[in-house]
């Protein structure tokens, strides 16, 4: 049996792959993989059927019409059974199904990790205990003394920071624990304070420490992430958490991760996206964002089901959801005889193969510096040969720990117009992009308000906004929550082992202490403060601690760097659906593949909004050597899909 059974470390030291890597289908191992899966689960008493995945639509979708217990018998599905036709099929599935024959990557499965879990109870408890047996420190004491707010900024544009969230809700989205009936847990006390027993098992509340000034209260409400069950609803030899949607970069934030929500966003039979006042989202009628009284604000609907957070975010669905739309009118003029299926089908393709473009060439490279071309990331030549021996799932530490690096990158205002505003106004209300769509886009791409509109740098070092007013409601002051405190909670609650462990696995040295500071940076005494040992750092807050390598020329730190690339690393050669691919039947042909590799996110800009002119490097402020270029050349290049007749 050549494959991990659960994913271990073996797949972690890809450097290079060559053609001998690609596997007959035969070779794999279907049945003993099967069994191994099947032996993951406990047998015997286990959940009754209402208590089980019968919350999960309602954090996919928000809004999905799917019937409930059809999702979560489909959960077990996906990861149990194998597809035995994933090679003849033309265009990837909605859900990721058959594109890895053993499903791998589908939405809806359970979330591997590099290294086992570090349970308390070795069974499913969160990581609560230090090295030495003490209780680690509380979340929220580390989030307030080691990551402050002070601000150093790095001379990006914010589309830098808002195309990683971009593409994180393309690959991880964990499902939350809900309560009974599918109301949502609380878990603290009255008023806040903390409770006074454990509510539930799924309860994992974040106690503030005595002296905090920024929350009333004495307990932040942190739910445990959903624990993963087969359809007899018994739960994981070890607690494994699910990805509700496509590990795949497969645009996924727009078209949806199960047939549920992709239905919802179609007319039916129609080859484009639903939309509302002519070329915005469409409405999420059960959502439950902030509407402006007396306006005709509304909720927004999309492929994922983050989408109403911030304008930025809201910004690229719309503009995804246009570019969607604007390709599939042409297409059609080029290919009237196609099936309205066949052009949506093949407009989908291309946009997650632009997708994956722009993530590869465009923005991994000066994220990862020179390790992206190293290890094979970069792919502007050539054609990638994909194996199904590289595991496509997101890791664990990926998704709770480094690809949330970008949260250090955030800035605290977000400039549209003449205005810069900041973020803690802006959470969940649709209403900037409703009326200022084109200003929203000018602020994020770094031609819009006047003045520096810098992203911040990949430090130990978080705004404000996140820190202490993440989705603070409307007059509430002190009301918000601390995202970097859920990030450590988050960790410790999926059994995350601590920072020391991937150094290793990295290659790194052993760090020689809390003087650390070539290994930690020049802040690694304050460390000291909050934790025992250098073996209790927990993994994010020691990753976001590293210092760059200025040689590498990238944006973040060594083990970052490791993860990032191994993540990268599987999600292209694992990926038989990769834009550069030659495999039959998949493969766009040489001029199909020359127009994707040219087509840059500034002309996907460009095509989708009323922006005057933009730099070829959107990453970049426009400078001599990235010089603005018209929009109407952009856009006209753009949409020129001959290639596609
Ligand atoms: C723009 C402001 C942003 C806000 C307000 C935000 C907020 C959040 C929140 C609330 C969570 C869930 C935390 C938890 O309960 O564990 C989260 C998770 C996450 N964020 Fe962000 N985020 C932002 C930007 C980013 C950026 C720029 C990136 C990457 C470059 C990113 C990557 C992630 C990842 C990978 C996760 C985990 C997703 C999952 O596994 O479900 N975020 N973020
Ligand atoms: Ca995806």
């Amino acid at each position: 049996d050549v494959f991990p059974a659960d994913a271990g470390d073996q797949d972690f030291w890809i450097r290079s792959l060559n053609a001998t890597d690609m596997a007959d289908f035969a070779d794999l191992g279907l049945a003993a993989h099967r069994r191994t899966i099947q032996s993951d689960f406990i047998t015997g008493m286990c959940m009754k059927d209402s208590d089980v995945l019968y919350n999960l639509p309602e954090r996919v979708g928000a809004m999905s019409t799917g019937s409930i217990s059809g999702f979560g018998v489909r959960l077990s599905q996906n990861y149990l059974q194998d597809c035995p036709n994933y090679y003849s099929k033309r265009f990837r599935t909605i859900d990721g199904t058959c594109n890895n024959p053993f499903n791998l990557g589908a939405s809806a499965t359970p979330v591997p990790r590099i290294v086992p879990p570090q349970y308390g109870d070795g069974v499913g408890a969160p990581r609560t205990k230090a090295a030495d047996g003490s209780p680690l420190p509380g979340a929220r004491f580390v989030s307030s003394a080691v990551h402050p707010a002070v601000n150093n900024l790095t001379n990006r544009p914010i589309i830098a920071m808002q195309w990683g969230q971009w593409i994180d809700h393309d690959m991880a989205g964990i499902a939350a624990s809900l309560g009974p009936n599918g109301t949502a847990l609380q878990c603290c006390g009255p008023n806040k304070t903390a409770p006074p027993a454990v509510t539930s098992p799924n309860c994992f509340p974040i106690l503030l420490p005595p002296d905090e000034k920024d929350f009333v209260g004495t307990c932040m409400n942190f739910v445990r992430s959903l624990a993963a069950t087969n359809e007899q609803g018994c739960e994981m030899k070890q607690r494994q958490q699910v990805n509700t949607i496509t590990s795949f970069i497969d645009a996924s934030p727009v078209y949806g991760s199960t047939e549920n929500v992709a239905r919802i966003l179609r007319n039916p039979g129609d080859f484009l996206l639903k939309t509302k006042n002519t070329n915005f989202l469409p409405e999420n009628v059960n959502g439950t964002c902030i509407r402006r009284p007396g306006t005709k604000d509304y909720c927004f609907l999309a492929g994922d089901f983050r989408v109403n957070q911030l304008p930025f975010l809201q910004s690229l669905h719309t503009i995804w959801l246009r570019a969607h739309n604007t390709i599939a009118r042409r297409l059609r003029v080029l290919r009237p005889k196609d099936s309205n299926e066949e052009t949506f089908e093949r407009t989908r393709k291309l946009i997650g193969a632009l997708t994956q473009a722009v993530t590869y060439n465009e923005w991994l490279p000066f994220v990862l510096g020179k390790e992206a071309t190293k290890f094979n990331l970069v792919s502007r030549t050539g054609r990638t040969k994909t194996s199904l021996k590289v595991d496509p799932r997101i890791r664990q530490e990926f998704s709770t720990a480094a690809m949330r690096f970008g949260h250090s990158t955030v800035p605290d205002v977000f400039p549209i117009g003449q205005r810069r505003v900041p973020i803690s106004q802006l959470f969940n209300r649709p209403g900037e992009v409703l009326d200022n769509f084109d200003d929203v886009v000018a602020g994020m791409v770094g031609v819009g308000t006047p003045g520096q509109n810098l992203i911040q740098q990949v430090d130990r070092n978080f705004v404000a906004g996140l820190t202490k007013h993440l989705f603070e409601p409307p007059n509430s002051p002190k009301n918000g929550l601390d995202l970097i405190s859920f990030n450590i909670q988050r960790g410790r609650d999926h059994g995350i082992g601590p920072y020391t462990t991937y150094r290793k696995l990295c290659g790194l040295r052993p760090l020689t202490g809390f003087n650390d500071v070539s290994a930690l940076g020049p802040n690694v005494a304050q460390l000291a403060k909050v934790y025992k040992s250098v073996n209790d750092i927990d993994l994010f807050t020691g990753l976001v601690h590293e210092p760059v390598d200025p040689s590498n020329q990238g944006l973040v730190g060594p083990t970052l760097t490791c993860i990032l690339c191994q993540q990268f690393l599987n999600l292209k050669f694992g990926d038989r659906f990769f834009f550069d691919t030659d495999e039959k039947l998949i493969a766009f042909n040489d001029n199909q593949l020359k127009w994707i590799r040219q087509a840059t996110l500034s002309k996907i800009i460009c095509a989708t909004t009323n922006i005057k002119a933009l730099p070829n490097d959107i990453f970049n402020f426009p400078s001599k050597s990235n010089p603005l270029v018209s929009c109407d050349r952009l856009a006209n290049d753009m949409l020129n899909l001959s290639a596609f007749a």
